[in-house]
């Protein structure tokens, strides 16, 4: 089927495909057509322009009169597979309770991995696709999904198979990541190695074979896995191929991008805590690193040092980190408001960040992450808005008029 878009107020983030990400300066130009219309075939972009050139034979026309067309979000950061809420560790936070401090008295994410293990399948597949369908609708056109609260190697296939179905019935491109390294269960509480070897002799080979996984998550931090620890696991995946993205410096900076980097992670995610050594490492490096700024707001820890990473030439990508213990939102509107006002963030900045430098963060940059002729048709109709810095500005309206996934409207 063909459609066509015309009368487009502003049509955000016109690339040309070998625009695989943006760095430094280049963030702060956020190319765009005025008065533009969109030609889709099926599920791709098959071309744009300016309204006087518009093609004029085509029977599908959709009129966008005073609304804008951008790129569908990329979450390159999400924890959606898991089973019911932590509200109560959200009120234990608001009396003074620290992340951490409920962390070591068996919540966090111990608590969410026993609420996973004692969950069905089915109903963990209905409990995550209702939250896919829900980021679907705020303009969520990619996704990256990890494992990590099932931390057995039934309940990590139980995760990684939820994914996998997610995969088969929406159309939205999803990756899967294995964060089996996400946290230590107890019963490994005086033998970490063990549970490390759990990991690579056991959880590895079988996903790998299985084909659950595209990517190898560890979370290296202090109190959770080392950076020796990540080296190990780091080495075993590459046996398989998997390239990583990783938790790092959420807490604490303890190495863990400097080993990232050495393996050439695909992206690093959290990064709060950013001294110079890791700023040179990234530097010399193609990995992504991913602010969480939702994450920060939700625990009012520190927002990642994002005019540092960007002024010293580097890229940045922005994600929900959507999760039940540390941001429950998947909401990628807010994700680009916070950005701008907590890190300082321009609109053009922000929203690079969220399109097309998220696209790299999952390896996906020459499918989405931009208007773009031969990429697919993932796309958001704005309401009636003055300009595009309006999105990020009016930071609580739902300004989404309609959301197009492979050229269908969700
Ligand atoms: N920091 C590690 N993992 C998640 C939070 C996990 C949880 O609290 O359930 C994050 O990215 O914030
Ligand atoms: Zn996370």
């Amino acid at each position: 089927m063909t459609q066509l878009f015309i009368n487009i107020k502003e049509l955000i983030q016109v690339r040309d495909l070998e625009v695989l990400k943006v760095s430094g300066t280049a963030m702060k130009i956020l190319p765009t057509l005025k008065n533009a219309f969109l030609l889709v075939e099926d599920n791709t972009i098959i071309d744009y322009g300016l309204m006087q050139n518009a093609p004029n034979s085509i029977d599908n026309v959709i009129d966008c009169n005073g609304k804008m067309i951008f790129p569908t979000w990329v979450d390159s950061h999400t924890h959606i597979v898991f089973a019911g809420n932590r509200e109560q560790e959200f009120v234990d936070r608001i009396k003074g309770l620290t992340y951490e401090e409920i962390a070591n008295k068996g919540g966090g994410i111990l608590n969410s991995a026993k609420k996973l293990q004692e969950t069905s399948f089915e109903d963990l597949y209905q409990q995550s696709a209702n939250r896919l369908e829900e980021v679907m609708t705020l303009g969520t056109g990619a996704i990256e999904i990890k494992s990590g609260y099932g931390l057995t190697v039934d309940a990590e296939i139980k995760m990684l198979s939820v994914i996998k179905k997610l995969k088969e019935n929406y159309s939205i491109p999803i990756k899967s990541t294995f964060l089996g390294a996400h946290a230590l269960p107890t019963e490994f509480k005086n033998n970490k190695q063990e549970y490390i070897d759990l990991i690579i002799n056991e959880m590895l080979p079988k996903i790998t074979k299985e084909n659950l996984v595209d990517f190898i998550d560890i979370f290296c931090e202090k109190g959770y896995f080392s950076v020796e620890d990540t080296e190990q696991i780091l080495e075993a995946a590459k046996k398989y191929g998997l390239r990583s993205k990783i938790h790092v410096n959420q807490f604490n900076s303890i190495g863990g991008i400097k080993i990232a980097t050495k393996h050439n992670a695909l992206s690093v995610d959290h990064l709060e805590i950013l001294n110079d050594d890791d700023l040179h490492y990234l530097k010399n490096s193609e990995t992504m690193p991913v602010a969480l700024p939702s994450c920060s707001f939700f625990l009012g820890i520190p927002y990642t040092p994002a005019r540092k990473i960007i002024d010293n030439g580097l890229p940045l990508a922005l994600a929900s980190d959507f999760n039940p213990g540390s941001t429950p939102s998947g909401n990628m509107n807010f994700v680009v408001a916070a950005a701008c006002i907590k890190m300082k963030l321009t609109p053009e900045e922000a929203i690079n960040a969220a399109t097309i430098n998220g696209a790299y963060a999952l390896n996906i940059s020459n499918k989405v992450g931009s208007i773009t002729r031969g990429k697919l048709a993932n796309f958001i109709i704005t309401k009636e808005i003055p300009s595009y810095g309006f999105i990020p500005y009016s930071f609580g309206s739902n300004l989404i008029d309609s959301v197009f996934i492979n050229g269908h409207k969700v």
